[in-house]
């Protein structure tokens, strides 16, 4: 049977002391586009950050992009995101330099150093969600959905085998999350393996997929009605 990208099994997800999750029995295979749902405060949030190793998992089992999250050493964390590309609500792209230089900047800091092999990735990634023509705008001169776009195209840099999404619609109008969407869909179809939190019902109804609910301490599997 085929490797799961991640799995969860017993697990439970603290923040410091307080028990936010339990009985946390999870798998995400290669190439799903997986939702998280819950009311705010649920732990979507704390349920994400758990899986790219700013929370610790303290009990249960965690895998993840073959990173055994209960055995996870502070140093090496930047390994296990240069396997992960994490989109957040407030894109956090650097405002004193422009698209290209974001996008330079990351490489850069994960091991690359041809600066033409530099500058066609930067290329790839723009083109796949459709900014090619911003390379020079700094994130302050473009749209919360063009930067969002930006940020979805950093995360794409290094060819990651699972895109953690955390709100990515949070902070856009109902319009320009359908775009951002859009761009989620087309990378998940060419083969991206997305898991996305989300409170945003309108886009699980028009992009129906499977779907984990956090719901009183606990996290499962809901069936959407048709
Ligand atoms: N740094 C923290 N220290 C202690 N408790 C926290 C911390 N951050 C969040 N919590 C608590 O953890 C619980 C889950 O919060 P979390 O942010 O994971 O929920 P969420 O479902 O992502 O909510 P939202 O949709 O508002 O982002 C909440 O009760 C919150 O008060």
């Amino acid at each position: 049977m085929e490797q799961p990208i991640l799995f969860l099994d017993n697990a439970k997800i603290y923040q410091r002391d307080s028990l936010i999750l339990s009985d946390v029995n999870i798998q995400i295979n290669k190439g799903e586009f997986v939702y998280l749902i819950g009311k705010t405060g649920t732990g979507k949030s704390s349920f994400m950050k758990t899986l790219y190793g700013d929370l610790p998992l303290k009990e249960g089992q965690g895998n993840i992009v073959e990173f055994d999250l209960r055995k996870l050493k502070n140093k090496e964390i930047p390994f296990l995101r240069r396997k992960l590309g994490v989109v957040f609500q407030d894109f956090k792209l650097l405002n004193d330099r422009n698209v290209k230089e974001n996008l330079i900047f990351v490489l850069k800091a994960t091991g690359w150093k041809d600066k033409s092999k530099m500058e066609t990735r930067v290329e790839e990634v723009l083109n796949k969600v459709g900014m090619k023509t911003k390379n020079f705008k700094f994130p302050y001169q473009l749209s919360g959905g063009e930067q969002q776009r930006i940020a979805i195209a950093r995360a794409l840099l290094n060819d990651p085998e699972l895109i953690l999404a955390d709100e990515p619609t949070g902070n856009l109008d109902p319009q320009t999350s359908v775009e951002v969407m859009e761009v989620l869909q087309q990378i998940n179809k060419n083969g991206n393996t997305i898991l996305m939190a989300t409170h945003d019902y309108a886009l699980l109804l028009k992009y129906p997929s499977k779907t984990l609910k956090c719901d009183g301490q606990k996290v499962f599997e809901v069936v959407q009605k048709k």
